[in-house]
């Protein structure tokens, strides 16, 4: 008989249970899998700016230990485990417990606050498994809970990876050790976010961080109102304490729900014109310059200037008024130049996202006259 060790101590992994698990699509996400190791970079934290401290109400928590300047790269990590989101429990087990020992004790001191899958059809399968191979109760008893705790791990501390874009593609996940640590706040004074082309995920500060800070981050998007963000939150198991969300104020609600509205009704009317093979005209443009404009304007109203979602909308807006030129090219410029810095802030020059900032603003730039 085989063993396999998990966090509870040695388990009996059976032949059956074995092959069913390796039939099974491949637990590590492979979009990435061939880019050039040279273009990856180091993995790490910077202990010398956050340590790791027990809160009151939240678990475990990041807390600056030093001043932490605006845009700083706190975190640049490579994923313990990265599944899509159809993976099943028994695929996340056999993902954990083929890691090296180091990286899977790491796994298993994660916290694991997310609730059981309703699914669990895993259970019979991995039953019929352990019964072929003779497999005691006992054993398959605790496989079943090494599995759930797996997955409560994964799902408490998962971070997107690869979001879906059609409803055909699958979102991939991934599970980062040190950032894990990172407790939520619908006002983050961090950004997350997995960069493909480095193959990690990366933390930067969103604005000058004081010493005694705790890092928080946002697990979820934060342009919606209170009882939205609250119902989001429920698959943490957690009520946020935020200053957003204790002292939920009628207008800032408002705001957050609308910026959900045009960010919603931007990117339909992009997609619009990305079908429209050329056809749009100069009033078309207007129209979604002019939305862009309105998201901005209650973007900074709302104090969330400091986001990653300006920067998506100024690179919006930048690219179709630089497409609409004339009375428009100067706001080209201005909204590329913003876009480039929230980047650059946000999600560091070697992102995808900074990259084509840059490339739209070399775009506005004017030409030298021949
Ligand atoms: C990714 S982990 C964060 C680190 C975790 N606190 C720990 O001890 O390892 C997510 C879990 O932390 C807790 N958590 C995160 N943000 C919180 C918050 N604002 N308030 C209360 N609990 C929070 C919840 O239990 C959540 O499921």
């Amino acid at each position: 008989m085989k063993y396999c060790y998990i966090y509870t101590g040695y388990m009996p992994l059976g032949r059956h249970y074995r092959r069913a698990m390796t039939r099974t699509q491949p637990v590590q996400a492979t979009a990435e899998a061939d880019r050039p190791a040279a273009s990856m970079g180091t993995s790490y934290a910077r202990r010398d700016l956050y340590e790791e401290r027990q809160t009151v109400e939240a678990g475990v928590g990041a807390f600056a230990t030093a001043a932490i300047p605006s845009g700083t790269r706190i975190f640049c990590e490579e994923s313990l485990v990265m599944m899509t989101e159809d993976a099943t429990q028994i695929e996340l087990y056999r993902a954990v417990a083929s890691l090296e020992e180091g990286s899977r004790a790491a796994y298993w001191s994660l916290a694991a606050s997310a609730k059981p899958g309703k699914d669990v059809s895993w259970i019979d399968a991995l039953r019929q498994c352990c019964e072929r191979d003779g497999e005691s109760a006992d054993s398959f008893n605790a496989l079943v809970e090494a599995c759930e705790r797996a997955w409560s791990i994964f799902e408490t501390n998962r971070f997107t990876c690869k979001a879906s874009t059609s409803p055909t593609s699958l979102t991939t996940l991934g599970v980062f050790p040190a950032a894990a640590r990172l407790n939520h706040s619908c006002a983050p004074n961090v950004f997350h976010r997995y960069n493909p082309l480095i193959q990690r995920l990366t933390v930067h500060a969103l604005r000058d961080i004081a010493p005694g800070e705790e890092l928080l981050t946002s697990y979820i998007d934060i342009c919606h109102p209170t009882p939205a963000r609250r119902s989001l939150l429920r698959h943490w198991g957690f009520k946020c304490n935020c200053t957003a969300c204790t002292n939920p104020d009628v207008e800032s609600d408002a705001r957050r729900k609308k910026l959900g509205e045009l960010f919603l009704r931007i990117t339909n009317r992009e997609r619009k014109r990305a079908r429209s093979a050329g056809g749009w005209g100069p009033k078309d443009y207007e129209a979604s310059i002019k939305l862009a404009m309105r998201t901005i304007r209650l973007l900074q109203k709302e104090g969330m200037a400091e986001t990653d979602t300006l920067g998506v909308i100024c690179l919006i807006g930048a690219q179709l008024a630089s497409l609409a030129g004339g009375k428009w090219e100067e706001q080209a410029g201005e909204w590329a130049r913003t876009a480039v810095a929230v980047d650059r802030k946000c999600v560091g020059e070697d992102s995808m996202e900074y990259l084509r900032a840059a490339e739209v603003l070399e775009a506005t730039r004017p030409r030298p006259r021949l």
